[in-house]
Order: C-alpha cells, then structure tokens, then sequence
C-alpha cells in the first residue's frame, strides 16, 4: 500500500496542467483560478491623504501645544484642496487628499477650534494620520500572482488598482459517475435494501467547490460491461473522471478492472483510514504522445468518500487549475477524549474543536456515519498504530483550511 504522501505525489507528479485560459468579469472571477500575474498600472494610494477626520498641517508651523494655526479650507473625500498658507491647516476628512505643503494630520478628538484657530490638546508626531501616495502598491508592481485561487480579498486588491476583470484558468470538466446497484434519488420511496444516494450530491458540491464543471450521467450498475462503457463514453470529452464506489475486493466491484480494461491502472490502495481503496489510472488507449483521461476511483463509503476526497482530488484539481500550494496544514491541539483502537493505516478522524480549543473526537468513527461529518469541524490526523489519550497532543486540520485556500 502507498502512503499518503507517496500517493499525494504520485497523484500531482502526472498531473496536466490546463492551458486554455479566458477572460472573466470580476463578478464571475470568485474562486477561479488566475492564469497570469497582474501588475498594477496606478499607484495607490495616488497621493497622500489622510487616515483620520480632523486638520492637516505643516508639522514645521508647529512648535508646541501653544501653537494656533489657522484653518482657512475644508477638503472632504473626492475633493482636492489647495495650497497651505504659512501656520495654515485645513479642516480634512479620513480619504481626503493632503493639500500641498501638508505632512502631518492630527485627529479632531485631539485638537480643538474656536471659529477659524485650531489649538492642540497633544502635541503630534510628524507624519501622524497620514497615509503615503504608493504606500501600498507601485504603478508596475504585481498585485496578484498566476496561480491564485481568487477569493474576495483578490478580488478587492484588483478592483482597487482599477481591473474590471482577470484572466482565469478554464475551469476543469469533470465527469462525476456514482456506481451501485443499491442507490435511488432521494425523491423516490425508500425500497427494501435500497439506499439514497448521498454521495452524488456531496461529490457534486466538492467539485464545484473546486471550480469544476461538473457533467454527470445514471447511476452506473454493479456490472463490467456498464462501468467499461460508461469510463470509455466519459474519456470523450472531459479533463477527469471521478467515480465513487465499485473500488473494494468483492465481486460486485468493477471500478479498478474497468480501468485496466480501459486504460491504464496507476496504482490502488492507500495506507489510510478511511479511503483505502482507492484508484488511479487512466482512460483511453494512449496513442503515441497522447495520455489517456485521468481518472479517480473514490470508495463508495460515504464519509470516505468525502474524505479521501479532501485529501488526494482537491489538490489533484487545483493544481490542474495551476495552483501550486496545495498542502493541507495543520495545527497542534490537545485531544478532549480517546481513541483507543490503533490501526495501521495513517488515520484521519472526525472531530470538532471545543470552546477550549482541544479536539473532541466523534464517538462513531465508523466510514458510513455521514452525520461525523456534520457533527464535526475539520480531521485529526493520527499517524499509524498510535492511540490517543484525553489531553495527548493531535493534529487537527480544520475543514476551513481546506476549503480556504
Ligand atoms: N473484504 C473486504 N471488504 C471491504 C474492504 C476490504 O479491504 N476487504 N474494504 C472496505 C473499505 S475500507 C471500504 S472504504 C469499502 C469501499 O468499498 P467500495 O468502494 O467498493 O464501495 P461500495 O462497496 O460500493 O460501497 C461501500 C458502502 O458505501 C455505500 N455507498 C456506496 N455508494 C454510495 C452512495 N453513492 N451514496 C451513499 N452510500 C453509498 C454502500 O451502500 C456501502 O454500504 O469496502 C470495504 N469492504
Ligand atoms: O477505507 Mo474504508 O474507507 O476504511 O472504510
């Protein structure tokens, strides 16, 4: 069996980046990912202005709490002022330019005025409350790296240097097939030995979560022939095939061999709890210089699934999309309760952090209990053979840390 970390690279080492790239507005750019770096073409902020409400001055007319300086204009934001006179200020607002001949602002809670005579209550620092032209960003300096995942930060830094929209990376086209003789569509009555199928819609979701254009056929039956031709029809024309159940032992499992029928096998069977089945490989005879679509088998236990999902396609897709960083991070808490049954696969448990800030562990740790997902905020990451006692030091990742970056 691979290692995570062996299966993590082996999986990114063969990935193919997507080339195309398009154009979208800033409205439509939340989440794709940016394909090549922007430079700013303005200077922010363009001139100096102020960072507080109340007088800007020249700190040299000012000698002592005792000085009075006049105030003969008013700037608000959006307007510009005109030169300082000698022992003149200006009355100004937080965002309005400094007029010529200011360095120094000093807030209105620190000063006083008595018709146009401001007086000082403190005496200020020279440069107080002034924000600097280019303070933040150069004309000509990049602002926002090729490769970003664009959330709204990016998306404000590249409204302020003036951008309407970004060039993005084409989203990936996913093909989703969820096989399993068992499954109904919720909405359908509940059969005897029947189940609703939950992970259709929780793959779904993590792919759009993950910019992906997601297409989806039936649910493919427990049987060679249907999982052959359903692998082979999906290769026509997308970038990955997720599929989900069909990876295990039994007979009734035909993901791994439809694979091997299909295409190419890369490698099964990963030392972790929960997800050891899962496949890799790819579709489509490889014709010289061509490689085949690659495709990810994820086993049909719900919450291994999801699981597995986080840890080995949500870097697999971003860094399709050119996303370099993709390493899950972690933090050290300390445990709230047990884990007393050691297994040799590394071990990603499902668990919440309480108001103290420790790791509480859900009590059925079970591959099915889709509700541990729910009940919990993010995964403790044991390694192999290890116990955990109230108190021990655990990594914990966070579901956000994930879906953060
Ligand atoms: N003899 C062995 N049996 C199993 C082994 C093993 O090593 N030896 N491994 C177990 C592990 S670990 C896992 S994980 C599962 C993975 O099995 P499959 O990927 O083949 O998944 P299925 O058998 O199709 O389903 C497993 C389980 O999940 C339910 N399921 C499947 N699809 C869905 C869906 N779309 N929505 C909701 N629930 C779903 C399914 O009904 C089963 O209960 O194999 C173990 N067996
Ligand atoms: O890997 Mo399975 O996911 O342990 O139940």
């Amino acid at each position: 069996m691979l290692t995570v970390a062996e299966a993590i690279s082996r999986l990114l080492d063969s990935v193919l980046p997507i080339r195309e790239t398009e154009r979208v507005s800033l409205s439509a750019a939340n989440g794709r990912v940016l394909a090549t770096t922007q430079y700013s073409t303005v200077t922010v902020p363009d001139t100096d202005n102020s960072a507080m409400d109340g007088y800007a001055f020249r700190f040299a007319d000012v000698k002592g709490t005792d000085t009075v300086l006049t105030v003969r204009q008013r700037i608000p934001a959006g307007r510009q002022g005109v030169k300082l006179g000698k022992s003149e200020a200006a009355r100004i607002f937080t965002g309005a330019p400094l007029p010529e001949g200011a360095d120094t602002v000093i807030r209105q809670e620190w000063c006083s005025t008595e018709g146009d005579k401001l007086k000082f209550l403190r005496f200020p620092e020279k440069g107080d409350s002034v924000r600097l032209a280019g303070e933040e960003v150069k004309k000509g300096e990049p602002v926002l790296y090729a490769g970003t995942r664009l959330r709204a930060q990016h998306l404000g830094v590249a409204a302020s240097v003036g951008l309407t929209g970004l060039p993005v990376v084409r989203k990936p086209k996913v093909a989703l097939l969820v096989t399993g003789d068992e499954l109904l569509m919720p909405g359908n009555p509940l059969l005897p030995g029947k189940i609703y199928n939950s992970n259709y819609y929780v793959l779904r979701a993590l792919l759009e979560d993950f910019g992906c254009m997601v297409t989806d056929g039936k649910t493919v039956p427990d049987n060679l022939h249907a999982t052959c031709s359903a692998l082979a029809s999906a290769a026509d024309s997308h970038d990955l095939i997720l599929t989900s159940g069909g990876v295990s032992v039994g007979e009734e499992d035909h993901v791994k061999t439809a694979i091997e029928r299909e295409g190419k096998l890369h490698f099964w069977k990963i030392a972790v709890k929960p997800g050891k089945p899962l496949v890799y490989g790819e579709i489509g005879k490889a014709s010289p210089g061509k490689k085949g679509v690659p495709v990810i088998g994820l086993p049909g236990n719900p919450v291994s699934g999801f699981v597995t999902f986080l840890l080995f396609v949500r870097p697999y897709i971003l860094r399709m999309q050119g996303v370099q960083d993709v390493e899950m991070k972690s933090v050290q808490v300390r445990a709230a309760n047990s884990h007393d049954r050691p297994d040799e696969r590394r071990e990603f448990l499902r668990a919440r952090l309480n108001g103290e800030g420790e790791a509480e562990l859900f009590g059925n740790q079970g591959s099915g209990v889709l509700s541990s997902i729910v009940w919990g905020d993010g995964l403790i990451d044991n390694p192999p053979g290890r116990t955990i006692k109230a108190g021990d030091r655990v990594k914990f990742i966070p579901f956000s840390e994930f879906f953060g970056r």
